[in-house]
């Protein structure tokens, strides 16, 4: 396993003696990061993101089930796996750990070999929980995001616009003449252009917010949050320059010799009253008057929300 691929497990336990034994037993397999009370383990895990925390639950300034608490109550560390190591043996003290939503439970004195076997198994479930959300969240073809995974990040930004009245952006990206592509230079290609062009829109998204999506076919949706129209045109006018340096041949368009793309875009700051829908079908509608304007050109409308 190569190193940038190793699972990282969070060791925390008061003892010194237990978070020694503890970390030198993952040490040849995991990347380990150790903290000594519950105050440190909560900031370990929020800065490091590890995939597992062995918590034990008996901690002076805060016990591991108000850990487990605390990161269930943060979105950021509410999904990170967490098995309780504990001296407290009796079955009500293990059911109550699981019921809390630890994966698992392990009573001291532990076996070194029950531990190892239950950690791998633990990161084993994580590894093919993450694999799913891939598959669930991202288009295998362009590796953008999927129209799902859009959909759900599109009606949380709005929300968050409409909170803090802050201006959202949406343009719809969309290649010119692509079905003549295809037929001209077949599908592998087209294949290939439609990956090229959605390397360029993901390069072009510049803040950690701001998300290049696949809506479909050789539809791509970008969506800037906390941008007005203005940045955010610009945006757009870099990733249609970038895709037209690409200079990919095109001789059956009827539009230039190489491949274009068309963008509506539009930009609210929602209101009460609007709809997170009417922000999209104004960048729709301005994609369709982008076509009927010849196509590959960009077409923007900004408004302001009530
Ligand atoms: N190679 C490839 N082609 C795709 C993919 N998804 C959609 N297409 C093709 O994209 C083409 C879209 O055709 P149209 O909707 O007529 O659009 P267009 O030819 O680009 O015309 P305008 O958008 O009006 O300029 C169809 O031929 C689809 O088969 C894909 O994943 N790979």
């Amino acid at each position: 396993m190569n190193v940038a691929d190793t699972q990282k497990v969070l060791v925390a336990d008061d003892d010194a003696i237990n978070r020694e034994v503890l970390g030198e037993l993952l040490k040849p397999e995991y990347t380990v990061l150790l903290a000594k009370n519950g105050a440190q383990t909560l900031e370990r895990a929020a800065r490091h993101l590890p995939d597992l925390i062995l918590l034990d639950v008996m901690m002076p300034d805060m016990d591991g089930y108000e850990v487990l608490r605390r990161l269930r109550a943060d979105p950021q560390t509410a999904h990170i796996a967490v098995i309780f190591i504990s001296g407290l043996d009796r079955p009500e003290d293990e059911a109550n750990g699981l019921k809390m939503g630890a994966s698992d439970y392990i009573v001291k004195p532990f076996n070194a070999t029950v531990v190892m076997a239950r950690v791998a198994l633990h990161l084993q479930v994580v590894r093919q929980r993450r694999m799913l959300e891939r598959l669930a969240n991202v288009d295998g073809l362009t590796e953008l995001a999927n129209r799902r995974r859009f959909d759900e990040l599109y009606e949380h930004e709005w929300q968050r616009a409409r909170r803090g009245s802050q201006p959202l952006s949406l343009a719809l990206l969309d290649i010119d003449a692509f079905k003549q592509y295809n037929d001209r230079y077949g599908h592998p290609a087209g294949d290939r252009a439609l990956r090229a062009v959605s390397r360029l829109a993901a390069a072009g998204m510049r803040r950690p917010a701001d998300l290049a999506a696949r809506y479909g076919g050789e539809e791509l949706v970008l969506l800037m949050p906390e941008t007005g129209a203005l940045e955010a045109q610009g945006v757009v006018a870099g990733i249609c320059t970038a895709i037209a340096q690409l200079m990919i041949p095109h001789e059956a368009s009827n539009v230039a010799p190489i491949l274009t793309v068309s963008v509506g875009g539009a930009t609210l700051e929602p209101g009460s009253r609007e709809q997170s829908a009417e922000l999209f079908e104004a960048a729709d509608t301005h994609l369709y008057r982008a076509k009927q304007a010849g196509r590959n050109c960009s077409i923007w409308r900004e408004s302001a929300g009530a």
